[in-house]
């Protein structure tokens, strides 16, 4: 005797058959349907015109999925040819013809698609500030320039303007945090230190309560409450600073009545160069003195300590400053430091030695002639090659004796130039504000990514739609049929 079993009627097997093929071709396209997604992007341009140098950045981030944290990259930055926008004073019509090659460049590398829909925004820093103070009507001339030339590409102009001090501290220190991931770890968030060449900021989360009002922002990012400490130092950017310096040195001597040489303890032994005073005193930042002089090279670290020491002011009626009277909180946590911190420790390769190590290191670094310098980097600009010294010895002066980082403090500072493939500053920080990026409450998570929940649904519904079909043919045949008795 053989039980016949009904699974076996051809009917059936084709049934089956069909069904499995359709939940896969379902499923297929349901996980094709969901792929694309991933490569829908939107993008964002922001132009940083510093006081040395304009920057064209290109962010780019899935369409889906705007308001989650880390989702917004850098796709492409371009460095505009030539100085910075203040340098146009005297030519401001210049200006905006001056971001061709690198707005052209984004042209090409943003879908056409997407131009209309792309915003750029322009933000001047410190070098605009210090035209701004010098020649308001030179300033305001270079903008509209900038602007003007900027509505002649295809993608939605929102705006070219000086941005303040606080707000280049705050995005910095919103993009460094969220390129980390920062806001929605409890792990706590990283102070920005930007040295640029104009203005320095520093910023960081201090839990102190705030002496100065002026030096406190407050932001709700992802649900939790941030209260931020930040200052901005206009004239304290390296390139500024350096011209503080040298009118420092240089003030006792002009009732000099012959040249006047200025030994300069933190240029290179064999460092000799005659400099107009045009070329130095052309800032609001110094004196107008108006005495060429020759700026000779002595190579001493101690004084060249000394002599940085000077261009700080130490009178403060708070109960703790950094200096010119700022109030400053004691540093607290991580601290990641950019621009010209990076670029400038990172050729003295001081970035991971304590602070003890790096100060000796430039010390024997600051006496090396000059000859020997230019021998061992003739690629490095002449410029940056003469500087480095001073600039390295100003930056351990104002982190350790303003800013207070100790000896022990020291190695929370991480000397950054990019976090994955975007690069520090305060750009990042600037879009994702402008855009509404950063929501103030965290969104609601979904369980299942929407590729998944789709999947999954259809999964489901297919697996109740075969049962319903199985169902169907069991109980729609007479009883004792299901199984057939064959003799
Ligand atoms: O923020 P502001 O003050 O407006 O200035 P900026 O935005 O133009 O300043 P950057 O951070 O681009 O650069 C800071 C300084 O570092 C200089 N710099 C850039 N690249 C450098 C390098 O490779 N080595 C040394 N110095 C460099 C540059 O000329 C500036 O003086
Ligand atoms: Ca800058």
């Amino acid at each position: 005797m053989k039980v016949k079993n009904s699974w076996h009627r051809p009917q059936i097997i084709v049934v089956t058959a069909l069904i499995a093929v359709g939940i896969i071709i379902m499923v297929a396209i349901a996980v094709v349907q969901h792929k694309p997604l991933h490569q829908k992007y939107k993008y964002g341009i922001v132009l940083d015109a510093g006081s040395s140098h304009t920057s064209v950045y290109i962010y780019e981030w899935p369409a889906e999925k705007e308001n989650n944290t880390g989702m917004v990259q850098q796709k492409h930055s371009c460095n505009v040819k030539g100085k910075g926008i203040s340098s146009y004073s005297g030519t401001p019509h210049k200006a905006g013809e001056s971001l061709k090659d690198c707005m052209d460049e984004a042209k090409k590398i943003i879908p056409n698609h997407r131009h209309r829909e792309t915003p750029v925004y322009l933000g001047a820093t410190a070098g605009m500030r210090l035209l701004k103070m010098d020649n308001y009507t030179a300033s305001e001339k270079v903008l509209k320039s900038v602007e003007t030339f900027l509505q002649t590409y295809p993608f939605s102009y929102e705006g070219a303007r000086i941005i303040s001090g606080q707000e280049e501290g705050a995005f910095g220190w919103i993009t460094v945090n969220y390129l980390s991931d920062n806001f929605r770890k409890a792990s706590g968030t990283m102070g920005a230190l930007d040295l640029g060449g104009a203005s320095t900021q520093i910023t960081f989360v201090s839990g102190q309560e705030m002496e100065s009002p002026d030096n406190s922002i407050d932001f709700r990012l992802y649900g939790n409450d941030y209260h931020l400490y930040t200052h901005s130092f206009l004239c304290y950017g390296k390139d500024q600073v350096l011209k503080l310096s040298l009118e420092k040195q240089i003030e006792p001597k002009l009732d000099m009545t012959d040249n006047i040489i200025l030994e300069d303890p933190c240029f290179h032994p064999g460092y000799n160069v005659n400099k107009s005073f045009q070329s130095v005193f052309d800032s609001p930042c110094v004196k107008k003195i108006t005495s060429n002089f020759t700026h000779k090279g002595l190579g001493e670290w101690n004084k060249c300590h000394k002599a940085i020491k000077k261009v700080f002011n130490t009178t403060c009626i708070y109960s703790r400053c950094s200096f010119n009277n700022i109030f400053q909180p004691p540093v607290k946590g991580g601290f990641g430091a950019f621009s010209a911190y990076f670029f400038v420790m990172n050729f003295l390769n001081l970035t991971n030695l304590n602070l003890d190590e790096a100060k000796k290191r430039l010390e024997t670094y600051c006496n090396t002639s000059w000859d020997t310098l230019k021998e061992k980097h003739p690629s490095v600009k002449e410029k940056y090659l003469a500087e480095y010294c001073f600039s390295g010895t100003y930056i351990i002066t104002l982190l350790e004796d303003r800013y207070n980082f100790t000896n022990k403090t020291w190695n929370n500072i991480n000397f950054i130039k990019k976090i994955g493939d975007s690069e520090a500053g305060w750009t990042l920080g600037y879009m994702l504000n402008l855009t509404n990026m950063i929501p103030a409450e965290a969104p609601e998570t979904p369980l299942l990514p929407y590729g998944g929940y789709v999947t999954l649904m259809l999964i489901l519904s297919l697996l109740i739609f075969v049962f319903f079909i199985l169902g169907y043919i069991f109980f729609r045949r007479p009883s004792g049929s299901t199984h057939k008795v064959i003799i």
